[in-house]
């Protein structure tokens, strides 16, 4: 036992070793990029207090705008403003819209999805969904009735539970993920159904930033190469469970669909449209490629994961800066009751007449940024940024949170200032004016999927919200509470802290 416990130890100190001193090559009139290396084997992990993006914006001071950091024992290059995220993911998509590939997710989405994926599997699928969401209306009339619909079924909540104290966090999810599920299913659910709390359930369980399993296996390399540690490893198997059981859970929808499924139709759904692919596939070459059933489940669960929680959560952002900033929700509401009045609900065609809103709105996803490291990329080749040489295969994170907070963009950057998109007319009113560095859905060929539904969905909530109710704070907030918050907090998803709020009726 001992000697084997001494060769496994010597192999773990050659490897560090081995990493720590790794020689790179770099190419003729290229730079090495500037490295944060903290502390041996363990990196910056020991130096990183508080959330990862606030101290990644304090070393790009440091460094500059593109630099790296020794995370554990991983490299990871870190695009560190707006100039370097746009030459890399935009100028130089190609090489770097691949996505980090971590062992653990493939094991358990068994390979499949379009989060996690690249390659031509990955291109064939964004393509289909995003032509599918096209025919389905996202972003015009047939989407709007949809979000319209599930705001009414909000503003009814509200009603019901107006001059209570509110924790919107778990009043409003239900509501977005329904307009999800009906693109994907065409059904809505009630909260407390017993499918939709699974699938919440296990979202927040993939996405849960505590899981140390899955960072070791980010910031040590040697996880995700030993496949001992992988095979015998608990965190395997409690995925494995939950994920059997997502599988379930959409494998009986999916049989459901198959089953009431018209192949001589258009479909009604993301499921309908992908099994009719399917079919022509299968009836025209004999093979299915990528649209099996697995990449359906998984792929159908990502699109909740991504996005019921981001907009909702943009959403109690909304009603955290509003309650704050008294006099900017009553300018609103002015603009509001100007445009539309108190009766009708909002429509997109209204968006253009609100500029102090639209302003007000931006200003709200720069602030939250609410997915503020993107989701991780990955160099498909070698390449350069700034002449700053990044080799292939490296882990990248664009640093969205650190674009939206740059000084040398934004006049008052940590602070809440509506006119950040606002201009002066000739005739001396204010007109919004959207800004290319605010970046909330990422750019490239990885940038959001669900951008126009999003922005769809934020807009009718955020107005429909102010225009029938006055929101305010369920309890004195003080400024240092509201600062923490701001500060934001480690993980995917930067949520407000403070989420208990009271909706009255108007009495301006
Ligand atoms: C306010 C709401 C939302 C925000 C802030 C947001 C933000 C983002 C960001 C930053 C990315 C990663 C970009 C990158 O890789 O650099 C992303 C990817 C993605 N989002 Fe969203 N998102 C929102 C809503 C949605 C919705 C409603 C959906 C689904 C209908 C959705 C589906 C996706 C998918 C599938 C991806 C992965 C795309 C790919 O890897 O090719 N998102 N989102």
């Amino acid at each position: 036992m001992i000697f084997i416990l001494s060769i496994f130890g010597l192999f773990i100190i050659w490897y560090c070793f081995s990493r720590v001193f790794k020689r790179r090559s770099i190419p003729n009139g290229l730079k090495e990029t500037p490295i944060e290396y903290g502390w041996p084997i363990l990196g910056i992990i020991p130096k990183i207090k508080g959330p990862m993006q606030n101290y990644l914006l304090e070393l790009s001071r440091k460094h500059g705008p593109i630099f790296r950091i020794r995370l554990g024992m991983r490299d990871v290059v870190i695009l560190g403003n707006y100039q370097t995220i746009r030459k890399a993911l935009v100028d130089d998509a190609q090489i770097f819209s691949g996505r980090w590939k971590m062992k653990l997710v493939s094991v358990v989405t068994h390979d499949s999805g379009i989060v996690f994926k690249d390659g031509p599997v990955w291109s064939t699928q964004r393509s289909f969904i995003l032509k599918v969401l096209r025919d389905f209306g996202m972003g015009k009339s047939i989407s709007q009735d949809i979000v319209q619909g599930e705001c009414l079924f909000l503003l009814n909540e509200l009603d019901s539970l107006q001059g209570e104290i509110i924790d919107f966090s778990k009043i409003i999810p239900i509501y977005t993920a329904n307009i999800i599920s009906k693109f994907i299913m065409n059904k809505r659910f009630d909260r407390s159904d017993p499918r939709i709390k699974f699938i919440e359930y296990a979202i927040f369980q993939t996405s849960k930033q505590s899981d140390i399993v899955q960072r070791l296996h980010l910031m040590f390399p040697i996880f995700d190469k030993s496949t001992i540690i992988s095979k015998f490893n608990l965190w395997i198997t409690s995925k494995l469970q939950l994920f059997s059981k997502v599988e379930r859970v959409f494998h009986d929808e999916i049989e459901e669909h198959k089953t009431n499924l018209d192949y001589n139709s258009e479909g009604d759904d993301l499921i309908d449209r992908f099994l009719l692919e399917q079919n022509r596939l299968s009836q025209s070459t004999g093979i299915v490629e990528s649209f099996t059933d697995k990449q359906l489940i998984f792929m159908t669960f990502e699109m909740f994961g991504a996005g019921y929680e981001t907009t909702s959560t943009t959403l109690g952002w909304s009603m955290l800066f509003m309650s704050r900033y008294k006099d900017i929700q009553k300018k609103v509401y002015e603009e509001i009751l100007n445009v539309i009045g108190e009766e009708r609900m909002p429509t997109m065609n209204d968006k253009k007449s609100l500029n102090y809103t639209q302003a007000v709105m931006d200003e709200i996803l720069r602030l939250s940024s609410v997915a503020p490291l993107g989701i991780f990329h990955r160099t498909f080749n070698d390449t350069s940024v700034d002449n700053y040489f990044i080799p292939k295969n490296s882990l990248v994170f664009a640093n969205y949170y650190a674009c939206h907070t740059d000084p040398d963009i934004w006049l008052k950057p940590v602070e809440f200032y509506p006119e950040h998109f606002l201009i002066k007319c000739e005739n001396d009113e204010l007109k919004y004016s959207p800004r290319e560095e605010l970046i909330p859905f990422g750019i490239g060929k990885r940038q959001c999927i669900g951008e126009s539904l999003a922005r769809m969905e934020y807009f009718i909530f955020f107005v429909s919200i102010l225009q029938r109710y006055q929101v305010d704070f369920s309890e004195n907030i003080s400024d240092s509470l509201f600062e923490e918050t701001l500060r934001g907090n480690e993980g995917i998803i930067r949520y407000s802290k403070i989420k208990n709020f009271i909706f009255k009726t108007h009495n301006y």
